[in-house]
């Protein structure tokens, strides 16, 4: 059945034994009995059905969510925490594992993913060390009252999740709500389903029923979460179409929102850059491995006209590292796209980009291996002489498809660079240090690499500023948004 996808796969892939709703401590069916199939995008193949959880689903797994709450809260930051610590080693125990099905169900390299088992466990441990900052602070008000805050937990949070790190985004995002004494409900990207499943399998049973939930399903379920009054707060890791349906959901029942959207990043090289290094960091920055399909990537590239040539000759010759080729194969640099949608919409952009007159200088096609012919591949593209009005140039296309442009004057520049709707990521190439640090104060985006590109440091904020999203996580931040303050006065007199 799946033996395609790599010849001793079908040995060591371990789909989820439970394809139905995890919450209240066990598994369920949807109400209405529907299933959806799920493929793999690089092989077509099947790898079976999950639930499809509707907004009578939603109402059961957060009744379930509100009694999980009640016994979480009453649990202590250093139970919470050592609880977190334990579901951190079980990630990483089984870290092979989720990444084989994430490279399966989503496409993206293996020798990828596994990174995402060590990045989702280290954000468990860090707001496991966390859970006892959930601090209150006193506030003088002279010798007649003694008044303080308290930090409470606000009660069920979902976390809706994109399709590029399924199981990294459920495991890493799991963290400070569970730290902060909240019940979670993870709501899995339909298009990679399987390891959010899996993980349910694996970490789901250490926590009091009720604390960790997962459903599977489409928008349908995502507007059920976002909609639930019990439902305290949402936070999405999507695009920005999705973060303004979800703000507009969210305002009935007043919830609050935290957003990690869509980037269209910028990397500016500076005249006095290596030119090697400003290629080997946008070629990183980009993210080929996993289709580009990354928030963060950075997709447009200003190079100085000075050093513009041979930047973008070393970037030509480092992108043929990255060769299509089945994911579940440990030899595999490059995946596949997610979906026939995500497929069609980047081939589109190309087609766009060449008719708006920017330069294909490689890549652009889908990949020539014969034996990848059931799979939505495409071969990393760049593109020069692209210029700021182009829609190449000002649209996310969440695809392996790298602009680069050439500047000279570094008013334009930044005013280009700033001319978009998002405001993520941003990489700034150059040993001047004021230099450096000024494009760093001007440069409208919410994370910012000097001399470097695609890293994330834990206990950093990330997010983004405009269209990018709203809040910051992978930081203490993310810890206090999961918490309401509540001010208490002892009157003295
Ligand atoms: N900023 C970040 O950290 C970050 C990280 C990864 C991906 N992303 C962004 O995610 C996007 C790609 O992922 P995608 O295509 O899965 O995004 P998407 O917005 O289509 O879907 C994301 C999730 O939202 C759910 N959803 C869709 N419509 C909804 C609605 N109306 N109400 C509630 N839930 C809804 C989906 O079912 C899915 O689980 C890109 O724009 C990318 O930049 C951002």
């Amino acid at each position: 059945m799946i033996n395609r996808l790599q010849p001793s796969v079908t040995e060591r892939l371990r789909l989820p034994i439970n394809r139905g709703l995890y919450y209240g401590g066990s598994w369920h069916e949807p109400e209405d009995g529907v299933y959806v199939e799920t493929r793999s995008p690089a092989s077509g193949e099947s790898l079976g059905e999950t639930a499809w959880a509707d907004s009578v689903d939603v109402d059961h797994a957060v009744e379930a969510a509100r009694e999980g709450f009640r016994v979480w809260r009453e649990t202590t930051p250093v139970a919470r925490g050592a609880l977190l610590r334990e579901a951190a080693r079980l990630v990483r125990q089984h870290a092979e594992e989720l990444a084989l099905l994430d490279a399966a169900d989503c496409g993206n390299p293996i020798r990828e993913m596994i990174k995402d088992a060590e990045i989702g466990a280290t954000a468990l441990e860090y707001f496991a060390g966390l859970a006892t900052e959930v601090k209150g602070y006193t506030v003088p008000l002279g010798p007649d009252h003694l008044n303080f805050t308290i930090r409470e937990p606000l009660g069920v949070i979902a976390r809706i999740n994109a399709y590029n790190h399924p199981f990294m985004f459920a495991v890493s995002r799991a963290g400070a709500p569970l730290a902060a004494g909240n019940a979670l409900i993870i709501k899995s990207p339909e298009q990679a389903p399987l390891s959010s499943l899996r993980l349910a399998e694996l970490i789901g049973p250490l926590f009091p029923p009720g604390v960790f939930n997962v459903v599977s399903g489409g928008r349908t379920c995502g507007e059920a979460l976002v909609a639930h009054p019990h439902i305290a707060k949402v936070g999405l890791i999507g695009s920005v179409p999705t973060g303004k349906a979800i703000l507009r959901g969210a305002v009935d029942s007043m919830k609050k929102v935290t957003l990690e959207l869509g980037g269209k990043n910028a990397l500016i090289a500076y005249p006095d850059a290596d030119p090697d290094k400003v290629a080997v960091g946008a070629v990183r920055g980009m993210n080929f491995s996993w289709c580009g399909q990354s928030c963060g990537s950075t997709s447009r590239v200003f190079l100085h006209d000075s050093i513009h040539d041979a930047v973008l000759d070393a970037i030509v010759k480092q992108v043929k590292a990255f060769v299509p080729g089945i994911p579940t194969d440990p030899a595999t640099t490059m995946g596949s796209l997610v979906s026939e949608a995500q497929f069609n919409k980047v081939m589109r952009f190309i087609t766009l980009g060449q008719s708006e007159g920017a330069r294909l200088v490689t890549g652009g096609n889908s990949a020539d291996d014969p034996h990848l012919g059931n799979g939505y591949f495409i071969k990393p593209t760049v593109f020069a002489d692209v210029t700021p009005a182009m829609r190449l140039a000002r649209e996310e296309i969440f695809g392996p498809v790298l602009s680069v442009f050439k500047w000279s004057d570094e008013v334009e520049m930044l005013r280009a660079v700033n001319d978009v709707d998002y405001g993520l990521t941003a990489s700034i190439w150059t040993h001047d240090i004021n230099k450096a640090l000024r494009t760093a104060t001007q440069v409208e985006a919410g994370y910012i690499w000097i001399n470097g590109s695609g890293k994330h440091f834990v206990g950093t904020p990330f997010g983004g500023c405009k269209q990018s999203g709203l809040g910051r996580e992978e930081s203490i931040e993310e810890l206090l948004d999961c918490t309401q303050l509540k001010n208490v006065n002892i009157s003295l007199e």
